[in-house]
């Protein structure tokens, strides 16, 4: 292994678990979400590699729809990752939180031989967040942060509605002030042991793996966030994704 290959070599060594598992449903028929194209590459593939470039990150497993583990080793044989990163792909269960989960067994199966000690979990679904965010949070956690999210300001005011079920409109209850509010996203950073006990401890359905973080009454820290990492939820998103892609290859040939 070359310096250049090598893991830094400054403590803590770190794994990315990929929740991939998801249909997509709100993206639309078609394959699972994470195995559609970006501009002529699964989405997968560039989350995966969104994460291993860091050089920080020595393990990804990515967590695998269930009925599509040997198509994602298939697609990820085929396409190159640096060679300091190991790669295990497992399968992921009905809810993003069984899958990350899932992600999180595999690491604790291998972490006595590669000596893990802090684990990202990373959204299949944000394909493009750069390399500097995923390294905010690692090292954020290397100083001593149980858990770090990235995340932006909110660019729209929002409301605290009734809900309701019948197509009529909602009534408003409240303005929550918009300075005191955060849009979340992913790679969330965890210390190793604070996320297995989280995930040994919450047991109803959560959508973020930092608010599990929360209910142990832990401190969970926010980094700036980018708009890059946003999610691929809407087919709207597709073209924002492969026009970001568009404009990479412009700016840098990426
Ligand atoms: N059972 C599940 C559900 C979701 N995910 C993953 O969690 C991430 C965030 O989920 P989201 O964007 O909501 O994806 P989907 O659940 O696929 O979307 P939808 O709700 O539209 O079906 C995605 O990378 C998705 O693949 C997962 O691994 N296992
Ligand atoms: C974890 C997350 O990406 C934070 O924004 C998000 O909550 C996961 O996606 P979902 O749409 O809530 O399932």
């Amino acid at each position: 292994m070359s310096d250049e290959t090598r893991p830094a070599g400054d403590g803590a060594r770190t794994a990315a678990v990929i929740p991939a598992a998801g249909r997509g449903v709100r993206l639309g028929p078609g394959a699972p979400k994470a195995l559609r194209a970006l501009n002529g590459t699964p989405m997968l593939v560039h989350a995966v590699r969104a994460m291993a470039a860091s050089r920080h990150v020595s393990l990804v497993v990515v967590v695998a729809p269930p009925d599509g583990e040997a198509e994602v080793k298939g697609l990820l044989a085929d396409h190159a990752l640096p060679d300091r990163t190991d790669l295990l792909v497992v399968p992921g269960g009905d809810t993003r939180q069984e899958s990350v989960k899932r992600g999180l067994d595999a690491v604790q199966a291998v972490q006595a031989d590669d000596g893990i000690d802090i684990v990202l979990v990373h959204d299949a679904a944000r394909p493009l967040v750069p390399v500097d965010t995923v390294d905010a949070v690692i090292e954020t956690v290397r100083d001593g942060a149980p858990a770090v999210v990235p995340a932006l300001p909110l660019a729209d005011t929002v409301k605290e509605v009734e809900p309701r079920t019948d197509g009529g409109p909602e009534p408003v209850v409240a303005t929550p002030p918009r300075a005191r509010l955060r849009a979340v996203q992913t790679p969330q950073g965890f210390d190793r042991a604070t996320l297995v006990r989280a995930h040994d401890t919450v047991t109803d359905d959560v959508t973020d793996d930092a608010s599990m973080v929360e209910r142990l009454g832990l401190q969970v820290v926010l980094v700036p966030g980018h708009e890059e990492a946003f999610k691929v939820t809407r087919p709207l998103d597709l073209v924002l994704a492969e026009a970001v892609l568009a404009r990479r290859r412009a700016n840098d040939g990426f």
